[in-house]
C-alpha cells in the first residue's frame, strides 16, 4: 500500500525503569525523586546508581563503565570509580594551585578509598570501596568480587576520630544494606542476600596512614568475618586551604596538656570545696557556737511553747515476761512533782526493764499495768512531748563542742516556729543548769582525740533532754562508769533540777554513795523483778530496821540493802515469819508514811521468836516479798494509785499541743528543717574528722602514682592488653574494698540515730538524704575522679577525650555502686563484724563475675544468672570495651599480628556493643541498693530493748 515507506530500524529502547514501583530500586545511596528517576552519588551512573561513573572526580558528563570493564581514570586518579586522588596535580586544575591530595584516609569533607582485602582466601579478588559525605555524616561502603560490586551499605550517623598522626578511627552508628541482583554472592553461587538484608550496624575502620586498614560491621558481617577485613587501601581526597580551613575539627586527641588540664580543673574544684568549707564552717559556728547572753529580750516573753507542767506519774501492776519469763512482775508506785524517784536493785533486778516501761520505749518481751500521767493516759506522742529519756551509755558526736551538741538537739526537737534566739537562749540555760559552762565551747571527744570528762559527758546527755525542758526526766544509770566526785556532781545536778526546777525524775541507780543516797526523795528497790520496798528514802533504814535488818552504823545504807535483797545477812538474829499487821486507817498511813515503820524489831522478836532458823536464803526473799506487800507501804502505793484512777489529779492537761507540734505527720517544710539540720551537722562531722575525708584523698593520689608508675604508657601489643585489662581490674577492685569503709561510718552512728530517731529528733528520710548528700558523695564521687584524671595519662590509656570521660563515669558509678552495697550490709546488720565479712565476700564474689578471672563464656549456663547480681560484671566490662574498643593491638614478637579492640572482647566474653546498657545497669544498682539501704534503715534500724 505504501511501497515508498521502508520500515524504519528502530533505535534501542530505553530499559523503562521508575524507582517509585517497588521492584525497582537506587542501589550505592542513591536517591529516589518524585519523577522516578535516581539521583546518584557523587561516582555513581546508571538508572539505578549501579554503576562506577570513570573519567575523574571533579570531571563534568563522566562516561559510565562498561560491562564489568576497567574504568580509564584520568592521569592522577584511581579507584574502582576514579574518586580517589593520587597526587597533587591531579587535584590542581580542579581545587587551585595550593590543592593537595590527601592520602591517609582521615577525610576534611569527604573520604574516598579503594581497598583489596587480603584475609579472605575463600574467595579470589576481592576489593572494598569507601566513600564517606563528612557534612552529612554519611558513608557507603561495597565489597567487590572481580570488580562486580556484590553488595552495599549505606552507612549513617558516621564519625571520625584520630588517634596516631595519620591514624583514623571511623564509626557509623546504623546500617542498610543491599544485595546486588545476580551478582556472584547475591544468588549467582554464594546467597549472601538475607545475611546483608539484615545488616543493622554500627560498623567500624581503622586506617594506618591510610594503607593499613581493616573494617568490620557487627550485627551480621562479623558472623561472616569474625577477624576483621583486612585490607590494603588506596586513599585520597583533594583539599585547597579552604577546605582546610572550613573542616569541623576531628575529634580532639587526649594529650598530656588536656590530662594537665582535667587534673587542674578536678584540684581547682577541691580548692573550691575547701573555701566553701570554711565559710560554712564559721557561718555555722556563727550560729551553733556562740554564747548568747541570758538577759535578752527574749527573757520576758512567756514560753509558751516549753512545757512547764508540773506531772506526778503513777503506776500499777506493771508486769513484763520475755520468751515466758518473767522480768518484772506486778509493780506498782508513783512519782510527784519535784520528787527524784531512784529505782534500785541487784544486778538483774529488772531496774532498766521497768525505767523503759515507765518512759514507754518499745520492748521485745510482753508488758501488761497501767501508766497515769496526772491521772491520765497519753498518747505516746504526747508523753514524749513531756519526758525525756538518758541512756545508761552516752552516744554523743565526737566532733561537736558542747554548744552545738545542744544547739542541735534544740534546733531538732523544740518546734520550728520558735525563734532561733529563743531556742539559744534555752541552749544558753540548759548549760547553766547543768553547770557546763566552762566546757561550753569544747569538743566532746573522739578517739586518740580527749575530750571533755566522763561525768561532763553524762551532762551533756542530761542537757540534751534538758533542751525541751520535759517536765518527767527518766535516766538509766545516770553515774554509771564515773568516778565518786563526778557521780555526786551528776546527781547534785538532778536533785537540783527537781527541787528547784519543779521536775519529776525517775533514776535506775546500782549502788550509790551514801551522799547520793540521801538525794533521793523516795526509793524503789526491786529484787528478781518483784517490789520490796518503795517509800521515802529516809525512812528505809527503820523499815529494814523493823523487820529485823538493822543497817550498821559504819555501813552504806544502798550498800546494804543490794546486799540484802542478795542474801540474807548473816548478823540477821530474828524476824517474823508472818505478814505484818496492817493498819486501816488513811490517818494512819499517812502517818507511817512520815515515821514510816510498822513494828518494832522487838515486837518482831516477839511474835517470830523461834522460828526463824528455819527460814532459808532462798525464802529470804519471800520473806521480804511478803513483808512488803503486807506492809502499811504497799497500802499507800494502792491508795495513791486508787486516787490517780479516780481522776482526782486531772486538774489540767500537760499535752496541749503547742502550736508548730502537730506536725507529727510528713511535712515537706519539717523534712527540709531536718535535712538541712542533718546535713549541717554530717558536715561539721566530716570537716571536724577529717581522716577519712584526707584518708580516701590521699589514698586515690598515692594510688593513682603508683599505678601510673607500675603500668607507665602501657603499649597496644599484647601485654599492654593485659595490662590494660589488669589495671583496669586492679582499680575497680581498689574501689570495691574501699567502699567497706561506708560500713564503719555507719555503724558508729547507728546507736546515736537509734535514739534519735526515737526521741523524735528527726525522720529516717531526712537522715539518710543528709548522709547520702554529705557523706556518700564527698568520699566516692570525688577520689574516684582525682584517682582517675591522676593515672589516665600516665598509664597511657586509650587516648580519646571522650573515652576518657565515659572511664570517669564509670568509675564513679562503680564507686557509687560498691557503696550502695555496702551501706546496705552497714543498715541490715548490727554487728559490723558479720557485715564486714558478708560485705567482703560479696564483693569478691561480685569480682569472679567481672570477667577477668573467670571467662564469661565458661560460667555454666545453670549459674549465670549470677553475674546479673555483679557490679563488677557492669563496671568492669564498661571500662574495658571503653579502652579496647577502639584499639588494634599489633604485635609483632612471634608474628605480625593486627586484632581489632572488638575481637579481643569477643574472645573475652565482653560484649563489645555493651557499654551504655553497662552503665544504665550500674545506675539501676545504685539507686536499687541506696533504696534497699533506706527501707533497711527504716523498719530495721529501730530501738527495740
Ligand atoms: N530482751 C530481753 N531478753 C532476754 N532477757 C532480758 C531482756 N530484757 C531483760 N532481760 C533479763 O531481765 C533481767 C533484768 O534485766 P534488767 O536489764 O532490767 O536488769 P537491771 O536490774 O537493769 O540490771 P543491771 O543493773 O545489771 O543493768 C535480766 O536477767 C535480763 O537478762
Amino acid at each position: 500500500m505504501f511501497p515508498h515507506l521502508k520500515r524504519q530500524e528502530c533505535p534501542d529502547c530505553p530499559v523503562c525503569f521508575n524507582c517509585q514501583f517497588p521492584t525497582n530500586s537506587c542501589t550505592n545511596g542513591g536517591q529516589c525523586d518524585v519523577s522516578g528517576a535516581c539521583i546518584c552519588p557523587v561516582g555513581w551512573g546508571d538508572l539505578d546508581c549501579a554503576q562506577p561513573l570513570c573519567g575523574s572526580l571533579y570531571e563534568k558528563d563522566r562516561p559510565q563503565r562498561e560491562n564489568d570493564q576497567d574504568c580509564a581514570c584520568d592521569s592522577g586518579w584511581g579507584g574502582v570509580n576514579c574518586n580517589v586522588c593520587q597526587d597533587d596535580r591531579a587535584c590542581q586544575p580542579f581545587k587551585g594551585q595550593d590543592a593537595t591530595c590527601i592520602k591517609t584516609a582521615i577525610g576534611l569533607k569527604s573520604t574516598h578509598a579503594w581497598c583489596a582485602t587480603t584475609n579472605i582466601p575463600w574467595i579470589d579478588n576481592t576489593h572494598v570501596s569507601l566513600t564517606c559525605e563528612w557534612g552529612k555524616d554519611e558513608c557507603i561502603f561495597q565489597f567487590w568480587k572481580d570488580k562486580e560490586e556484590q553488595f552495599y551499605c549505606e552507612l549513617t550517623e558516621c564519625s571520625q576520630s584520630t588517634s596516631g598522626e595519620n591514624d583514623v578511627q571511623g564509626h557509623c552508628k546504623k546500617a542498610r544494606c543491599g544485595c546486588m541482583k545476580d551478582a556472584f554472592m547475591c544468588g549467582k553461587e554464594v546467597d549472601m542476600s538475607e545475611l546483608v538484608k539484615n545488616v543493622k550496624g554500627p560498623s567500624e575502620w581503622f586506617c594506618k596512614n591510610g594503607k593499613d586498614c581493616w573494617y568490620n560491621e557487627y550485627s551480621t558481617l562479623v558472623d561472616v568475618f569474625p577477624d576483621n577485613i583486612q585490607l590494603a587501601c588506596d586513599a585520597g581526597e583533594c583539599a585547597n586551604e579552604q577546605d582546610f580551613l572550613d573542616a569541623t575539627p576531628i575529634d580532639q586527641e587526649f594529650s598530656s596538656y588536656t590530662e594537665m588540664m582535667v587534673v587542674g580543673a578536678i584540684f581547682i574544684a577541691c580548692i573550691l570545696l575547701f573555701i566553701i568549707t570554711k565559710v560554712t564552717a564559721s557561718r555555722q559556728k556563727k550560729m551553733f557556737g556562740t554564747r548568747i547572753e541570758l538577759t535578752s529580750d527574749y527573757d520576758d516573753e512567756p514560753d509558751d511553747t516549753l512545757n512547764s507542767a508540773e506531772i506526778s506519774m503513777t503506776f500499777s501492776d506493771i508486769s513484763y515476761i520475755v520468751a515466758g519469763k518473767p522480768i518484772l512482775t506486778n509493780i506498782s508506785g508513783y512519782v510527784e512533782p519535784g520528787q527524784m524517784l531512784a529505782v534500785m536493785g541487784p544486778s538483774g533486778a529488772g531496774k532498766s526493764s521497768l525505767l523503759d516501761i515507765l518512759a514507754k520505749k518499745h520492748k521485745r518481751g510482753v508488758t501488761s499495768g497501767r501508766i497515769l500521767i496526772n491521772g491520765m493516759s497519753p498518747t505516746r506522742q504526747q508523753f514524749k512531748r513531756i519526758t525525756g529519756f538518758v541512756d545508761q551509755d552516752d552516744s554523743l558526736m565526737g566532733t561537736l563542742t558542747v554548744r552545738e551538741t545542744l544547739t542541735y538537739a534544740a534546733l531538732m526537737r523544740l518546734p520550728r516556729h520558735m525563734p532561733l534566739q529563743k531556742k539559744q537562749k534555752r541552749v544558753e540555760e540548759v548549760i547553766q543548769e547543768l553547770g557546763i559552762s566552762k566546757i561550753a565551747d569544747s569538743m566532746i571527744g573522739i578517739p586518740g582525740q580527749r575530750g571533755i570528762s566522763g561525768g561532763e559527758k553524762r551532762r551533756v546527755s542530761i542537757g540534751k533532754e534538758l533542751v525541751t525542758s520535759p517536765s518527767l526526766l527518766f535516766l538509766d544509770e545516770p553515774t554509771s562508769g564515773l568516778d565518786a566526785y563526778n557521780a555526786g556532781v551528776v546527781m547534785e545536778c538532778l536533785k537540783k533540777l527537781a527541787h528547784e526546777g519543779k521536775r519529776t525524775i525517775v533514776v535506775t541507780i546500782h549502788q550509790p554513795r551514801s551522799n547520793i543516797f540521801k538525794m533521793f526523795d523516795s526509793l524503789m528497790l526491786l529484787t528478781g523483778g518483784q517490789l520490796v520496798y518503795f517509800g521515802p528514802a529516809k525512812t528505809c533504814s527503820s523499815y529494814f530496821r523493823d523487820l529485823g535488818f538493822p543497817i550498821p552504823t559504819d555501813y552504806n545504807v544502798a550498800d546494804y540493802l543490794i546486799d540484802l535483797t542478795m542474801k540474807r545477812p548473816d548478823d540477821a538474829v530474828t524476824r517474823p515469819t508472818t505478814p505484818l499487821p496492817s493498819s486501816n486507817s488513811q490517818e494512819q498511813l499517812l502517818e507511817e508514811m512520815h515515821t514510816p515503820y510498822l513494828l518494832t524489831r522487838n515486837e518482831q522478836q516477839q511474835e517470830g521468836s523461834g522460828e526463824l532458823d528455819l527460814l532459808s536464803e532462798s525464802n529470804h526473799t519471800h520473806f521480804l516479798l511478803d513483808s512488803f506487800y503486807s506492809s502499811n507501804l504497799y497500802r499507800t502505793i494502792e491508795n495513791r494509785v486508787g486516787r490517780s484512777d479516780s481522776a482526782n489529779d486531772r486538774t489540767y492537761s500537760v499535752w496541749v499541743d503547742a502550736p508548730g507540734q502537730e506536725e507529727s505527720n510528713f511535712s515537706i517544710y519539717r523534712f527540709y528543717h531536718e535535712l538541712s539540720l542533718l546535713s549541717s551537722r554530717t558536715f561539721i562531722n566530716l570537716y571536724r574528722n577529717p581522716f577519712l575525708f584526707f584518708a580516701h584523698f590521699g589514698f586515690s593520689i598515692v594510688l593513682a602514682v603508683l599505678l601510673g608508675s607500675l603500668f607507665w604508657q602501657v603499649d597496644v601489643d599484647l601485654s599492654g592488653v593485659q595490662n590494660r585489662l589488669g589495671v583496669l581490674f586492679f582499680m575497680c577492685a581498689l574501689l570495691g574494698f574501699a567502699a567497706t569503709s561506708a560500713l564503719d561510718m555507719f555503724s558508729k552512728e547507728r546507736i546515736l540515730f537509734m535514739r534519735e530517731r526515737e526521741n523524735g529528733y528527726y525522720s529516717p528520710s531526712s537522715y539518710f538524704l543528709a548522709k547520702v548528700l554529705f557523706d556518700v558523695i564527698p568520699l566516692r564521687v570525688l577520689p574516684p575522679l582525682v584517682m582517675g584524671s591522676i593515672s589516665y595519662y600516665m598509664i597511657g590509656l586509650n587516648p580519646s577525650l571522650h573515652i576518657f570521660g565515659k572511664f570517669l563515669l564509670v568509675l564513679v558509678l562503680f564507686n557509687l555502686s560498691a557503696a550502695g552495697l555496702c551501706l546496705c550490709f552497714a543498715t541490715a546488720f548490727k554487728n559490723l563484724s558479720a557485715a564486714n565479712l558478708l560485705a567482703n565476700l560479696v564483693i569478691l564474689f561480685s569480682m569472679l563475675f567481672g570477667g577477668f578471672l573467670l571467662n564469661k563464656d565458661h560460667i555454666p549456663p545453670m549459674l549465670s544468672w549470677l553475674q546479673h547480681l555483679s557490679f563488677f560484671n557492669y563496671g568492669y566490662e564498661a571500662l574495658i570495651v571503653n579502652e579496647l574498643k577502639d584499639i588494634t593491638l599489633r604485635d609483632k614478637s612471634i608474628a605480625d599480628i593486627q586484632i581489632p579492640g572488638p575481637i579481643i572482647l569477643a574472645r573475652f566474653g565482653f560484649n563489645g556493643q555493651a557499654f551504655w546498657s553497662d552503665v544504665i545497669r550500674l545506675v539501676c544498682f545504685v539507686l536499687v541498693t541506696l533504696m534497699t539501704s533506706f527501707l533497711f534503715l527504716k523498719y530495721l534500724v529501730k530501738e527495740r530493748r
